[in-house]
């Protein structure tokens, strides 16, 4: 919780303001049964009429003192709490921003978005109570007996005897809700994901017609989350029963042995009601203890998830080089490289050589599952060779400064992902400052431009949600588009032209190979293959074949397969 609640260090004033005037509060509701005793003793018991009035105005002045000292608290702790959740909100949203992949895939991403909502809203709940009644219960029950001492210390024994029990029984139902809770915040995960990837394959669920099942699925984890989070309250509910039954003992004790003392005449009327009063106070402080375990409880399980985030161990960004020292600017080269997903032990790349100079352009080729994708993925570092050295413009890649490495590089991955807003952002998202004329250049090159203007509102047609839905050949396209903004000196595509007809993609090639970057495309296709200057066909994580078209021809007949199926598969679509 430490590392958590060390946000609300910027607060320390608005806090300390809080707190004090939760104090002030505090101590005026103690202050009031003491009054309450003088009335009774000196006035109403004595028949002493000013005594009355007197110590009347008194307690109206401390009531009135304890309304404002309530508000103005309630305002402090409100706008610290909302403050402090916003900033964590922020803090956890950039440290999941800055992750490596391998970092951010250890998460899941409903994992990540429970944490960014209910976790923090738990933490914010915790402190805002802090601040109004978390300490405020425990105080009044530690200054009710105090001043139960002061009024009459041997009616006071009676009201504490049972304390001890009361605390061990409250330590142990609070280990209890901890663990309890952090089950409840695991189950909404689970909820989260299922939700997350139900409503991403909504299309696929009614052409399969799975809606029922989906359904049914999502109501044994929504049934799992009820039956945890009722564990957890039922844990929790039996607290408030069992710490009221511990005070009318204590209550009982006081009354029994205060009226004997008042015979006795080592007691006045007037402080046993003052007495019965702090212990009524305190019941009522209790009544509040098992809300705040409750909260307390969920809190914890709640920042500690936050803290997996925040302290999760990460790969560093190395800094050697700075961008003067491009002297290759655009050569890639694979040496001797071999790589296992982090937490895996096969290799899914295994001694990869190969090199390009810049302006070069590589199609990539092989089965699913071949290691394309994987191969592609360690030219930014998104993750880093096992083995071997990947350099980009001549240097290793793990030598260069991140941002500098990836701000040269331009991807367009395997599946399209656009974001809500309109194709302008879209299209600028690749490049912050971009003139409309930059965007438009690199819409025409990516065989965008002219459906884009048949669009009523052009470029600033919006997309996504409440906006126009795009075929998968026109997101891919805008996705080339998005790279090419950049004017990148590498770019990578990942089997990105998949859903484009022959035309355009001829159209695209040829716009691709004016570009002044060196490429290295994912295709299944020979015909876009045999257009660049040279092939790798990987199989199973190693080159099969590394060559020109005729080259591959000639040397491995696995190319000759493939190439000689999909020249079938031409004839057999034209005739
Ligand atoms: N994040 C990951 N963690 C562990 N293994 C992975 C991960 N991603 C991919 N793999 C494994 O690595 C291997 C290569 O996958 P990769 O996605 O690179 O293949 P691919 O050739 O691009 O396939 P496709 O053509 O289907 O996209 C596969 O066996 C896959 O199961």
């Amino acid at each position: 919780m430490k590392t958590v609640f060390s946000y609300a260090k910027p607060y320390k004033f608005l806090i300390a303001i809080a707190l004090s005037l939760m104090l002030l509060e505090l101590t005026v509701e103690l202050l009031q049964p003491l009054v309450i005793a003088k009335i009774i003793d000196d006035g109403i018991l004595a028949g002493d009429r000013n005594q009355i009035i007197e110590y009347g105005i008194i307690l109206m002045g401390l009531s009135a003192i304890a309304f404002l000292s309530g508000v103005v608290n309630s305002y402090f702790a409100s706008h610290v709490s909302q403050s402090f959740s916003f900033d964590l909100r922020k803090v956890v949203y950039a440290r999941i921003q800055s992750f490596s992949l391998a970092t951010f895939n250890r998460f899941p991403a409903s994992g990540l978005i429970t944490r960014l909502t209910s976790d923090v809203n738990l933490v914010q709940q915790v402190l805002f109570m802090s601040l109004r009644i978390m300490l405020r219960a425990p105080l009044l029950v530690i200054g009710s007996i105090a001043m139960a001492f002061v009024v009459n210390a041997q009616l006071a024994v009676y009201l504490v005897i049972v304390f001890p029990v009361l605390s061990v029984f409250l330590y142990v139902m609070v280990k209890k809700g901890v663990s309890h809770f952090s089950f409840v915040q695991q189950r909404l995960d689970q909820l989260n994901r299922m939700v997350q990837e139900n409503l991403q394959a909504v299309r696929l669920i009614k052409a399969y017609l799975r809606g029922k099942h989906e359904s049914n699925r999502f109501s044994g984890v929504a049934d799992s989350l009820k039956i945890d989070t009722v564990k957890a309250f039922r844990v929790m509910e039996i607290i408030l029963p069992i710490l009221l039954f511990g005070m009318n003992l204590s209550l009982l004790a006081v009354l029994w042995f205060g009226a004997f003392e008042i015979r006795q005449g080592s007691a006045e009327i007037g402080e046993l009601v003052a007495i019965v009063n702090y212990a009524m106070r305190m019941t009522g402080a209790f009544s509040m203890f098992s809300f705040i375990i409750m909260a307390f409880a969920r809190a914890k399980s709640s920042s500690e998830r936050i803290e997996e985030v925040l302290l999760a161990e990460d790969v560093r960004e190395k800094d050697e080089h700075g961008e003067d020292n491009m002297l290759h600017r655009g050569a890639v080269e694979f040496d001797g490289v071999s790589f296992a997903y982090p937490g895996t032990d096969r290799l899914v790349l295994k001694n990869i050589s190969f090199s390009l100079k810049a302006n070069e352009k590589l199609a990539i080729m092989g089965a699913t599952g071949s290691g394309k994708s994987t191969l592609l993925q360690l030219i930014p570092r998104f993750y880093d060779a096992t083995d071997g050295m990947v350099k980009v413009h001549g240097s290793d890649v793990q030598k260069w400064k991140l941002r500098t490495l990836r701000k040269t590089i331009g991807i367009v991955p395997q599946q399209s992902m656009l974001f809500t807003g309109t194709i302008s952002g879209n299209l600028s998202w690749g490049k912050e400052q971009s003139e409309q004329s930059e965007l438009a250049d690199a819409a025409v090159k990516a065989q965008i431009h002219d459906t884009v203007m048949r669009f009523p509102d052009g470029y600033n047609t919006r997309v996504g949600q409440k906006g126009v839905n795009l075929s998968g050949g026109q997101k891919q396209r805008l996705s080339i588009a998005r790279a090419l903004v950049r004017k990148p000196s590498v770019l990578i595509l990942d089997d990105s032209t998949s859903a484009l007809d022959v035309k355009t993609e001829a159209a695209l090639w040829q716009e691709l190979e004016r570009e002044n970057a060196t490429m290295l495309m994912v295709t299944q296709k020979i015909r876009t293959a045999m257009k660049a200057d040279r092939i790798l066909l990987l199989e199973d994580g190693e080159i099969s074949a590394y060559g020109t078209h005729e080259q591959l021809l000639k040397a491995s007949s696995l190319y000759r397969q493939i190439a000689f199926s999909q020249q079938e598969q031409e004839v057999d679509e034209y005739v």
